[in-house]
């Protein structure tokens, strides 16, 4: 799964290099290390034809012996740090990538949430960051140490017998040419799979969202079949992408053991002349088997590399989606306590270039403090109203006022700051009922808490609850009833010290008792800050100081209740039928 990208990228190396710019002495030193660790494996075939030279000149073989094990120690030893340091660096890489796209995803517009999967942005932060912990050990440092290593062997080689060398070299390059048709396959493959991955993220958070309507329509069998196609989907993709890379794999390998029989025979030839000695042809000999490692980890640089750049440009993707300007770490004070003034002059609207408009030429102008209801059929666009305020989308044309200026041009944080939302499903984030009610606010007082939680009558539910305010709500911890939710997040909003409260009321959610007490602390909020209610009860559309009727993206018109009762046929027929029927 792609998500909309505008322009192409910078390429997956240099996104790599950008991450791993802040770590890279740690890189460098544990590339050092690993470097260290190969020349003094490299030392050892000239400690041993030393060796097999004092053998067959009858001199004391004790000080190479002792040279060679010191080299033997130090080699492991150093190893061991060295794979260590380059491990630790490249989790580092990881959790820089992983904060860098959590901390953007949270930041993003809410059009470009509408237009991706979850699930999928969620495993581009998961699974598709956990792959730069290869590409930058076996990438980076291998492709750096791997192809040092490399050339200090060759340079050996030739200082060795450069006639031997020309016939390795042959053998190399000949399986360096296979090489080149298999890498982009393995990019290709390891795409696919990790889109697969983000398929399957995507179906398994819709589905996990909304279990109990799958069950309840017997629909299991058919999300089953959808799961498992992702799944079957990415393991097709990373199976192709194994073979891939075992055929990349063993081509080097396959080249390695070619050389070394190549060797052994135009070497034997070289000693039965007498061009070279027979401890030449060894040297020579543990140099190509020294050759096997760093081709080796080129290969599989190079082959890392094709996976880590498919999960680089998928982070890539997620990392262009339009976001919001970064939000202050605390949350704002609040500058003015103040109730705010909204007004809409003829604001069009459409949530998508390819959908149809929603607003077409809204406008109403609301004064600070009191209460604003709207009403008007399903779909009118009331909600769309409150999107707006809050800035989640922009308008086509048109402008969106609080205190007179332009929405566009508050401060997002500040202009947030003023208003209180209580959305109409009322979400229950997992965490504590406390975690929930001071999300906003976190600063907030016991007092002014004790407050709200007996305004918005959930002092009875958080004396049920068996550690009260600390009791898990949400998932893996209490669930709430509808009512329940809607009186947090209305707390939740209230606690947020709003100058604009925006209240999109929900259906039958609540009860005749907790409506008529809520309704009072609506009410009582109204007299001193901005109330605008999306209203589906007739207890709200009465006590609302004025109400706006909306019908197909327009405002039809502005009054109080009795005054459109008379002059609104339609206010006239919903108040007749849609309020009537929820009327205490
Ligand atoms: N995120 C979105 N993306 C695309 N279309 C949307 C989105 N949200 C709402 N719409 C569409 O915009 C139109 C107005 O929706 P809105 O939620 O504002 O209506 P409403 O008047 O509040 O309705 P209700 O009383 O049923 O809540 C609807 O046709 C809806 O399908």
């Amino acid at each position: 799964m792609s998500l909309a990208q505008p322009e192409p990228g910078p390429p997956p190396w240099r996104l790599l290099l950008g991450y791993v710019a802040p770590h890279r002495w740690s890189l460098l030193t544990g590339a050092l290390l690993s470097l260290v660790t190969g020349a003094t494996g490299l030392l050892l075939p000239l400690v041993a034809r030393e060796l097999i030279d004092d053998l067959s000149h009858d001199r004391a073989i004790t000080g190479a012996l002792l040279l060679m094990s010191a080299l033997v120690v130090a080699n492991a030893a150093l190893g061991a740090l060295g794979s260590y340091v380059l491990r630790r660096t490249a989790e580092s890489v990881v959790l820089g990538a992983r904060r860098a796209l959590s901390s953007y995803l949270l930041r993003l517009r809410i059009p470009a949430v509408d237009r991706s999967e979850p699930g999928d942005l969620m495993a581009r932060i998961t699974s598709d960051t956990t792959l730069l912990r290869e590409v930058t050990t076996d990438s980076l440092v291998g492709l750096g140490t791997g192809g040092l290593t490399l050339v200090a062997t060759v340079v050996m080689m030739g200082f060795v017998d450069p006639v031997l060398l020309a016939v390795t070299l042959a053998v190399v390059l000949a399986a360096g040419t296979v090489l080149g048709v298999i890498v982009p396959r393995i990019n290709r493959a390891s795409r696919q799979a990790q889109d697969a991955v983000g398929v399957m993220g995507a179906s398994l958070e819709r589905v996990l969202g909304a279990l109990r309507t799958v069950k309840a329509s017997g629909a299991e069998h058919r999300e089953e079949v959808t799961l498992h196609a992702a799944a079957e989907e990415s393991w097709r993709q990373s199976v192709r992408a194994a073979k891939w890379s075992a055929a990349a794999g063993n081509t080097a390998g396959l080249a390695m053991q070619s050389a070394f029989i190549t060797v052994l025979a135009v070497g034997g030839a070289r000693v039965a002349t007498d061009a070279i000695d027979i401890g030449t042809l060894v040297a020579f000999l543990l140099y190509v088997f020294y050759l096997m490692a760093p081709i080796q980890q080129v290969v599989g640089a190079i082959t890392q590399y094709q996976t880590g750049a498919a999960a680089l440009t998928r982070i890539q993707e997620a990392l262009a989606l339009p976001a919001e300007d970064r939000a202050p770490a605390a949350p704002l004070p609040v500058p003015e306590t103040a109730p705010a003034a909204v007004a809409f002059h003829d604001v069009r609207f459409r949530y998508a270039d390819d959908l149809p408009y929603v607003h077409h030429g809204v406008s109403f102008a609301v004064p600070p403090r009191g209460m604003t209801a709207f009403v008007g059929p399903s779909g009118a666009g009331k909600t769309t109203v409150f999107s707006l305020i809050e800035r989640f989308y922009d308008p086509g044309s048109g402008v969106i006022t609080l205190d007179g200026r332009d929405v566009a041009e508050w401060e997002l944080a500040r202009l947030r700051a003023s208003i209180g939302y209580v959305e109409q499903d009322a979400p229950v984030l997992s965490g504590s009922l406390r975690d929930n009610l001071l999300l906003g606010n976190p600063d907030t007082d016991g007092d002014a808490l004790a407050r709200v939680v007996k305004t918005t009558r959930l002092d009875g539910l958080v004396a049920r609850l068996p550690d009260g305010l600390d009791t898990l709500v949400g998932h893996r911890g209490t669930r709430l009833s509808g009512g329940e939710r809607q009186r947090v997040a209305i707390a939740r909003a209230l606690l947020r010290r709003p100058r604009l409260l925006l209240l999109d009321e929900a259906t039958s959610q609540l009860d005749a008792v907790n409506e008529a007490a809520l309704r009072d602390t609506v009410a009582d909020v109204a007299r001193a800050t901005t109330v605008l209610v999306v209203a589906h009860r007739l207890s709200t559309v009465t006590m609302a100081d004025r109400i706006v009727v909306m019908d197909a993206g327009r405002v039809r018109a502005v009054g109080t209740h009795r005054e459109l009762v008379a002059a609104d046929p339609l206010y006239a027929e919903l108040a007749a039928t849609q309020f009537l029927a929820s009327a205490d």
